[in-house]
C-alpha cells in the first residue's frame, strides 16, 4: 500500500468517525477496549498469521508514553545503521495493519520496524518464539494520563470526554488498550530479560544523546558520535513537531502536543493526585519498573 492510499484510508476513517457516537468509537476485544476504526476485529484475526523474525526491531509502549518519538529515533538509527532509509509514512503499529498492510510487512526486507501498544501478553505468540529485541518506552502515569486526555479530545477516532470522567476511566482501565497498571505490571516481569530494553520518557528528556546511544547499541548498530548527535538533534520535540506535517500529515500537531515532563500539575486536583499516588503505591511501588519510573521525583 502506498503512502497516498494510506492517507486516503485515514481520511475516510476520520470522516466515518464524525458519524459515530462517542460510545461507538471503542469496542471490547478479549476484554480490552480498542478504537473501533483503527483496530477492528479483522485486524486481530489476521495478526494471528503474522510471522515474526529474529531480527525484527520491536517497539512497545502504552499509549502516550513516547511511541512516535521512538519511531522517529529508531527509523533514523536504522537508516544510519543499514544505509536504507524508511520513507514510509504508515505507522508501524501492528494492530493497525489489517490484511493488506500485513502482506506488505511480510514482504518487507529485514530488519523491519514493528510497534505495538498491545499488552505483552496479547502480542502474537510468534514474537515469543522468534524472540526479537524489544524497546519498551514508559512514562510516568500522571503525564501519560494528561497526554491521553488531550489526545482523546483532539483525535476524532477516539471518544471525547471531560477531564473528570477521563480521569475515572483511565484509573479503572476503561480506555483504549486497557489499564496502564496492568500494562506496566506485565512488562515489570521482563525487566531482567536481555532481549528487552526499558527506557523512560523522563530519562530521554533528560539526556536524549545517551538514550539514542543506548538504543542503537541495544539493537546492534555501532554508530559514530557524529551520527548519534545528528539523530539526537533531529529527534528533539521541536524538531519533530516542525517536521510533523510531513511525518504525520494533518494530525502532526495532535501527536506532537507539548512534549514536557510535569504537565500533570496543570490538570490534576489534589484529590486526583492523591488517588494516583495511592494507585501507584498499590500496583507498582517496590517493583523494578516502579523504581525506574522514579515516581516520587516526577509525580509528587
Ligand atoms: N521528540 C519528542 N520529545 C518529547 N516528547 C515527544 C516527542 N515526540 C512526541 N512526544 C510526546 O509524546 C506524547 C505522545 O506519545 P505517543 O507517541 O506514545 O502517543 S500515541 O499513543 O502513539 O498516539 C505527546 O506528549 P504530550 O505533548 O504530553 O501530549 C508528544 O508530544
Amino acid at each position: 500500500m502506498s503512502d497516498d492510499m494510506f492517507k486516503a484510508r485515514m481520511q475516510a476513517r476520520l470522516e466515518k468517525a464524525k458519524a459515530m457516537t462517542e460510545e461507538e468509537k471503542l469496542y471490547r476485544f478479549n476484554g480490552v477496549l480498542y478504537p473501533t476504526l483503527m483496530c477492528p476485529e479483522e485486524n486481530f484475526k489476521c495478526l494471528d498469521n503474522i510471522k515474526a523474525r529474529e531480527d525484527d526491531i520491536m517497539l512497545a509502549a502504552y499509549p502516550k508514553c513516547g511511541f512516535n518519538w521512538m519511531v522517529g529515533v529508531l527509523k533514523k538509527i536504522m537508516a544510519e545503521g543499514t544505509g536504507n532509509k524508511n520513507e514510509s509514512k504508515m505507522p508501524p503499529m501492528m494492530e493497525f495493519f489489517g490484511p493488506e498492510l500485513l502482506k506488505v510487512v511480510e514482504g518487507s526486507p529485514s530488519p523491519r520496524l514493528l510497534g505495538t501498544h498491545l499488552c505483552p501478553d496479547n502480542i502474537p505468540k510468534t514474537f515469543k518464539e522468534k524472540n526479537p529485541k524489544i524497546l519498551v518506552v514508559f512514562r510516568n502515569p500522571k503525564d501519560t494520563l494528561v497526554s491521553y486526555f488531550h489526545f482523546c479530545n483532539s483525535n476524532p477516532v477516539l471518544p471525547s470526554k471531560p477531564w473528570d470522567s477521563f480521569f475515572t476511566d483511565f484509573m479503572s482501565g476503561n480506555v483504549a488498550w486497557g489499564s496502564y497498571f496492568d500494562y506496566a505490571l506485565a512488562w515489570d516481569k521482563r525487566m531482567d530479560d536481555p532481549q528487552v530494553l526499558v527506557i523512560t520518557y523522563e530519562e530521554l528528556k533528560q539526556d536524549l544523546t545517551s538514550g539514542v546511544r543506548q538504543i542503537s547499541t541495544f539493537f546492534g548498530f555501532s554508530l559514530t558520535d557524529a551520527q548519534i548527535q545528528q539523530i539526537t538533534g533531529a529527534s528533539s520535540f521541536n524538531a519533530m513537531k516542525e517536521s510533523s506535517a510531513n511525518s504525520h500529515g494533518n494530525m502532526g500537531q495532535v501527536f506532537f502536543r507539548k512534549g514536557e515532563v510535569g504537565d500533570w500539575k496543570n490538570h490534576f486536583t489534589p484529590e486526583q493526585s492523591q488517588e494516583m499516588d495511592e494507585a501507584f503505591n498499590k500496583h507498582l511501588a517496590g517493583t523494578k519498573l516502579g523504581d525506574k519510573l522514579n515516581y516520587k521525583y516526577y509525580c509528587q
